[in-house]
């Protein structure tokens, strides 16, 4: 067995070598203007890997210092930021990462062009890439709601690799909201469903999966620790910055 297949085996394979397979395609409705779109076999199999080898090698992958709640820490996974130019500055968690361009990653051109394929309608500009070497590995609660993406943020996530649990939990309720959710039994099955407060999903290698409308408002969401996660994650987050 190839080291890169430690740990994984192919458990479905893929009929339809095109992208986009739309087959077993899940849209979650979170309630409020929130949805989220998961696509379990987004890119065939062994195409998901040479973009993984590629990624892999070529990136130029960091793990700088960032800030949280007044402390400094290593962020505990590497990372990578692309962007087209002209576009203002990304800064998270105290950090601004210097933006590369798409044109010394070529396959990056050909991942977005396959994602917007995949998503009529989107527009990405943008690309944080973050590579998980193991369970050990994580990415806290957070949300993506910087200024600079706007309200209604699209996120498309592609995952190669090692598969890792991808946590969504809503953020406190305001209020009114929260005397409407004490009063359930007067709500109907679908309301009461997308009242559902925390969501999680395996995400496998080649899948993706998408945040849309107020996610970013109104829930966080986090890859945790996981010691059975014993090999490498890559994960590319495709952000659309406003201009
Ligand atoms: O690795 C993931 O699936 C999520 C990464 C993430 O949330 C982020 O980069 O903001
Ligand atoms: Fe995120």
């Amino acid at each position: 067995m190839s080291s890169r297949l430690r740990g994984f085996e192919p458990t479905d394979s893929h009929p339809n070598p095109k992208f986009g397979d739309n087959k077993g395609k899940g849209v979650i409705d979170l309630g409020n203007g929130s949805e989220v779109i998961h696509i379990p076999r987004f890119v065939p199999w062994d195409q998901a890997w040479e973009w993984y080898e590629y990624l892999d090698k070529e990136i130029p992958w960091t793990r700088p210092m960032i800030h949280v709640f007044g402390r400094s820490c290593v962020q505990p996974r590497d990372t990578c930021y692309i962007a087209s130019e002209g576009l203002p500055d990304l800064k998270y968690s105290g950090y601004q990462p210097y933006a590369h361009s798409w044109d010394d990653y070529p396959l990056l051109k050909d991942i977005l062009k396959a994602v917007h394929e995949a998503l009529p309608g989107s527009y990405f500009n943008s690309l944080v890439l973050n590579r998980y070497k193991g369970g050990s590995d994580y990415v806290s609660w957070h949300s993506d709601d910087e200024p600079l993406y706007g309200p209604t943020p699209e996120i498309a996530s592609v995952t190669l690799g090692c598969e890792r649990e991808f946590l969504l939990r809503r953020k406190p309720f305001k209020r009114q909201a929260s005397a409407t959710r004490a009063s359930g039994q007067s709500l109907g099955k679908r309301s009461r469903e997308s009242l559902q407060d925390q969501h999680s999903f395996v995400l496998k290698h080649g899948s993706l999966l998408v945040m849309r409308g107020y996610t970013q408002r109104d829930w966080h969401h986090s890859v945790p620790k996981r010691a059975k996660a014993e090999s490498v994650r890559i994960n590319l987050t495709f952000r659309r910055v406003l201009v």
